[in-house]
Parts: structure tokens; C-alpha cells; sequence
């Protein structure tokens, strides 16, 4: 079955974007596999279908699976994209677009300059929400690999994130600590892996090791995640700028340790690559 798909990234973050409303399309993991291969398939790091919502009061629903082929619950940089396709397929007239997803519904809002801003939701930090096996909830968490222990903070944002900071990302041994950290036992579902150096209260650099995707340029769950574990460790104020390989998100994110019922908003861009058919 031939398939029209869009190949979109969000810094980076590459995409191949499936319009299942006007076309039908039945997708198992190695079909989802084969096309986000780099040589025998589109290649990209997750592919993302867009579908009629379930909740006849939301607009859309969309899921996301990674390149392993592995179905998830949210990602930040999808839904960026996700808002600039079906509003340049004139799917919707709408700025403000409700989705549902696998963890839930969310607001993105077009911005006129083209960037996308997207209500997150709020955060969870009970391990049994990543699921991460941990005797009690804390701030920080020790995680033994096996040539050391790292400090982790675990954070949900529907999708599970291990944050551990670093002194120096450019020297961070992303390549060694990611996979040890993504199939980590304690992780029962795996785990997206981010490594966070701390510049200023507002400013951080983060390099994140995906799930079911390895090293991405950027990560948009990662970087509230991130946000979030700085704020419980009291190292950043509410409004930041995350600095990732492929370029540069804005987090918001007015709670904290005591208080984390609030949601994180994330603000950045989402381009076009090229329009394409495909048989999958
Ligand atoms: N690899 C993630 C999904 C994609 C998230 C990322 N691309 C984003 O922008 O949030 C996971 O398995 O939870």
C-alpha cells in the first residue's frame, strides 16, 4: 500500500508524519521499523500518525512510535510538528489545538512567528509513575552501571525521563552511561536518558539518549523533564532556556518539590523537510 507522508524535525528531532484520516494506513512494529530505517526505509527517529480523536471534543489524536517501533505516551517535539502539519494540510482552521495521546490531552497553540507552544501537563515524580522500581520517592535517586553510580532524578511526562546532571556535556560519556541507563532493570518499561549541565539559573545544555531512538538532537519531553529535576533540586528558576544538540526550547514550569501540580509549557519551532509516498 502506497502511503503521502511529510518528513518534519523539531531541532533536530526528525519525524515522518502520517496523515491517517485521509488515508488508511494499518501499521505494525516492523512496518514502523522498516520506515524509520536510515537506509532501507524514509529514516527518522519516530514516526507519528495522525488520527480522528476518540473524545469527540478534542480535535485530533495522534501516536507516536520510536524507531524500535515501540508505541509511546508523549513527545514534545512531535507535538510541535504534529500542530504545523494539520495546520498546513488545513486539517483544522483552529491556533489552539486539543490532541489526545496515549498519556492524555493537550493544548498546543501556533504562534504567528511559526513556533509552537504546547501545555505539557503537569509532571510526575512518584516512581511507580515511569515506572521506576525505588524503595521510596526522593529528589535524587543512585543508579549503579557498571563502571559507576550515577545520581538520577525520575520524572514523568507520560513518558519516563532519568536526569543526571554533568559538569561538562561536551565530555559526557553519552555513548556509555545512555544505553546502560535506557535498559536499566529498575526501569521496567526503559527509560529516556537525559544529561543535563547547569549554566545559570536559566539556562542549561542537555543531551538526551532515547528510548527506542538512541542519541536525538533534541528531545522536548526531555527538556521539561530536565527543567522539572532542576527545579526539584533548586538549581533553576521557572522560565529556562535548554540548549540541546540541534537547537534551543524554552521550558516554563512554575512548580516544585513541595508542589508539582502544574504544568510544564514548552515553546519552539517545527519545520518541513519534504513531502513523499511510501510503500509500507
Ligand atoms: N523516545 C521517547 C519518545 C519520543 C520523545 C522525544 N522525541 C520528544 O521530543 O519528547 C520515549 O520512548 O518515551
Amino acid at each position: 500500500m502506497r502511503v503521502r507522508f511529510t518528513k518534519m524535525h523539531g531541532l533536530g528531532n526528525d519525524f515522518v508524519v502520517i496523515d491517517a484520516i485521509s488515508q488508511r494506513i494499518k501499521l505494525n512494529a516492523d512496518k514502523v521499523r522498516r520506515l524509520a530505517d536510515r537506509r532501507f526505509g524514509v529514516g527518522c527517529d519516530q514516526v507519528l500518525i495522525v488520527e480522528v480523536p476518540q473524545n469527540p471534543d478534542v480535535d485530533f489524536r495522534y501516536r507516536i512510535f520510536n524507531a524500535d517501533g515501540s508505541e509511546v505516551e508523549n513527545c514534545g517535539n512531535g507535538a510541535r510538528c504534529f500542530a504545523k502539519f494539520v495546520t498546513d494540510r488545513k486539517l483544522t482552521g483552529k491556533s489552539s489545538i486539543t490532541v489526545e495521546t496515549a498519556n492524555g490531552i493537550m493544548v498546543l497553540n501556533v504562534q504567528d512567528n511559526g513556533e509552537v507552544s504546547v501545555d505539557m501537563g503537569a509532571p510526575r515524580i512518584q516512581p511507580a509513575d515511569l515506572p521506576f522500581i525505588a524503595a521510596e520517592q526522593a529528589v535524587t535517586y543512585p543508579l549503579p552501571l557498571t563502571d559507576t553510580s550515577l545520581e538520577v532524578s525520575a520524572v514523568s511526562m507520560g513518558n519516563p525521563h532519568a536526569v543526571t546532571l554533568v559538569d561538562d556535556i561536551d565530555q559526557a560519556p553519552v555513548e556509555n552511561w545512555g544505553p546502560q541507563v535506557e535498559s536499566h532493570q529498575q526501569f521496567p518499561q526503559r527509560v529516556n536518558a537525559g544529561f543535563m549541565q547547569v549554566i545559570s539559573r536559566s539556562e542549561v545544555k542537555l543531551r538526551v539518549y532515547e528510548r527506542g531512538a538512541g542519541e536525538t538532537l533534541a528531545c522536548g519531553t526531555g527538556a521539561c523533564a530536565a527543567v522539572v529535576a532542576g527545579r526539584l533540586r533548586n538549581l533553576l528558576d521557572s522560565e529556562v532556556r535548554v540548549h540541546l544538540p540541534g537547537g534551543t526550547l524554552t521550558i516554563r514550569w512554575e512548580g516544585s518539590a513541595e508542589d508539582t501540580d502544574h504544568s510544564v509549557i514548552m515553546t519552539g519551532p517545527a519545520a518541513n523537510v519534504f513531502h513523499g509516498q511510501v510503500k509500507v
